[in-house]
């Protein structure tokens, strides 16, 4: 190849591709993977090295070039707000829309993405019984980009959600604390402050996202449980994460 062909060949910018299984193969990886069990039929699974750094950056590099971001103006206690980070929805043809905060989200198909569709079968095969169907996909464009704390619940996702979540670029840390329950207050008689001191408080856990992360939410977690990724001080780069869902039709 002259040095004219290798110019045009490395700006040809092509779709990535999953790595062959040989390379890659998404039911081996996902056995590093760990559960944690959140009580009452809550649970995550977290795999810190899921994809392969060198796939996770091409794929990075695609979505942060070729998705349409937004960041639409959301309607939160009564106020307009400018959603915190860029975002995107995808979704298989017929399903119903999804709606937050009086916003709904154009769904882009996921032939839009050819990516995006080796993303989503990597992450059926490494959940065997898993079925995705819509895709939000977030940008957060650095360290004062954030989501507040929330919780996946809406109707269209049946009580118990499994939503999984794909992180490329900067790591963030991921933040899970319980929902204030009416029935039985968790905090007792003790103040919260004093709880908070102690090594490990079972209503919050923290995960680090990284490069190439998996990190699921099964179970009751959505209707229990609100999770974040809070801003931060120090200076960060840019992190794409991809949460796959299934919405009922
Ligand atoms: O960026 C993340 O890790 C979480 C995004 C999220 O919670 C959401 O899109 O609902
Ligand atoms: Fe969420």
């Amino acid at each position: 190849m002259n040095s004219l062909m290798r110019k045009l060949t490395a700006n040809a910018d092509p779709a990535p591709s999953t790595p062959s299984p040989s390379e890659f193969d998404p039911s081996e990886s996902v056995r590093k993977g760990k559960s944690f069990d959140l009580g009452h039929g809550s649970e995550v699974f977290h795999v810190p090295r899921f994809f392969p750094a060198e796939q996770s950056w091409a794929w990075f590099d695609y979505l942060n070039k070729h998705v349409p971001w937004s960041r639409p103006t959301l309607r939160i206690f009564g106020r307009n707000l400018v959603q915190p980070r860029d975002s995107c929805y995808v979704a298989a043809e017929g399903l119903p829309a999804i709606s937050y905060n009086g916003h709904s989200p154009r769904a882009y198909s996921w032939d839009d993405f050819p990516p995006l569709k080796d993303i989503l079968d990597a992450v059926h095969k490494a959940l065997p019984g898993s079925r995705f169907n819509s895709l939000v996909l977030n940008r957060y464009d650095g360290n004062n980009d954030y989501v507040s704390w929330h919780s996946d619940d809406e109707v269209l996702y049946g009580p118990t959600p499994e939503i999984a979540s794909v992180t490329f670029g900067c790591e963030r840390e991921f933040l899970l604390k319980k929902k204030p329950s009416k029935m039985s207050p968790a905090s007792g008689d003790e103040p919260k402050s004093k709880r908070l001191r102690k090594s490990h408080d079972p209503d919050q856990h923290s995960f680090v996202l990284k490069h190439g992360s998996l990190l699921v939410m099964k179970g009751y977690t959505q209707r229990d449980w609100l999770h974040s990724v809070p801003k931060r001080a120090k200076p960060m780069s840019i992190r794409i994460n991809l949460t796959f869902r299934c919405v009922l039709r």
